[in-house]
C-alpha cells in the first residue's frame, strides 16, 4: 500500500467531446483530483484524439491539475507547445523515443512535473536509469490506444514490483486502463496512489453519476 495520496484522474478520452468543456466542469465539481487528458497521434498509438488548441480552449473550464498523457511519437517537438496549452503534468511513454532523458529534461525546462509511462510488455529497466528525474510514473495497464479495456492482470505485478523500485522517492505511480471499482482496491494495495478511469465514471455521460462512481473509485482504493 502506498503512503502517498490517494488520486483520481478521470480520463477525457470518454467524455462528450461535443461538450468537453461542460464535461470538464461536471468532473472538476464531482471531484476529480486530476484531469487526464490523451493525446493520441494514429501513429504511436492506433487511434487519434486531440492536440494543444483543444486543450488551451478547455484550460478555463477547471483550475485542477491537467494530468497530460501523450501517446505520440516523437514527442519532444511538442512539450513546449502543450506546457503552453495548459499541461501540469506532461507524461511521454518509454517506447517513443530513444532519448527519454532528454524529453524528461525537456519537460522539466518548462517548469513542469514530468512522467515517464510504459506499455504492458515494457519491463521496468527501461525506466531504472531516469527515477531520480520523474515525478510521476505510469504502468499501462491495457494497451493505450482506446478506452474500455479490461484491465490486463500481468500488469499488477509490475505494479508491485514498480513501487518497490520507486521506494522512498516522490514518485506518483499511476496506472491507467480498465480501472473500475472492484479492481482499484486491489492495485492501490499494490502500490499505486493515481488512477486514471474512462468508462468506470464517464460511462453513459450523465453528469449527475459522477460524484457518486467518483466517490466509490476512491473509497475502493483506500479500504
Ligand atoms: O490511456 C487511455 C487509453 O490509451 C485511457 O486513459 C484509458 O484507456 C482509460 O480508459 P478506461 O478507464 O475506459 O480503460
Amino acid at each position: 500500500m502506498t503512503t502517498r495520496p490517494i488520486r483520481i484522474a478521470p480520463s477525457i478520452l470518454s467524455a462528450d467531446f461535443a461538450r468537453l468543456g461542460a464535461e470538464i466542469e461536471a468532473i472538476d465539481k464531482a471531484g476529480a483530483d486530476y484531469i487526464h487528458v490523451d493525446v493520441m497521434d494514429g501513429h504511436f498509438v492506433p487511434n487519434i484524439t486531440f492536440g494543444m488548441p483543444v486543450m488551451a480552449a478547455v484550460r478555463s473550464y477547471t483550475a485542477k491539475p491537467f494530468d497530460t498523457h501523450l501517446m505520440i511519437a516523437p514527442a519532444d517537438p511538442y512539450i513546449a507547445a502543450f506546457a503552453k496549452a495548459g499541461a501540469d503534468s506532461i507524461t511521454v511513454h518509454a517506447e517513443a523515443g530513444q532519448h527519454l532523458h532528454r524529453s524528461l529534461q525537456a519537460i522539466k525546462a518548462e517548469g513542469k512535473r514530468a512522467g515517464v509511462a510504459i506499455n504492458p510488455a515494457t519491463p521496468l529497466s527501461a525506466i531504472e536509469h531516469v527515477l531520480d528525474d520523474i515525478d510521476l510514473l505510469l504502468v499501462m495497464t491495457i494497451n493505450p490506444g482506446f478506452g474500455g479495456q479490461t484491465f490486463i492482470p500481468a500488469t499488477l505485478d509490475k505494479v508491485r514490483q514498480a513501487h518497490a523500485l520507486i521506494g522512498a522517492r516522490p514518485i506518483d505511480l499511476e496506472v491507467d486502463g480498465g480501472v473500475t471499482v472492484d479492481n482499484i482496491g486491489e492495485i492501490a494495495r499494490a502500490g499505486a496512489n493515481v488512477f486514471v478511469a474512462g468508462s468506470s465514471i464517464f460511462a453513459g455521460n450523465d453528469p449527475a453519476t459522477y460524484a457518486s462512481r467518483i466517490a466509490a473509485l476512491r473509497a475502493a482504493a483506500t479500504h
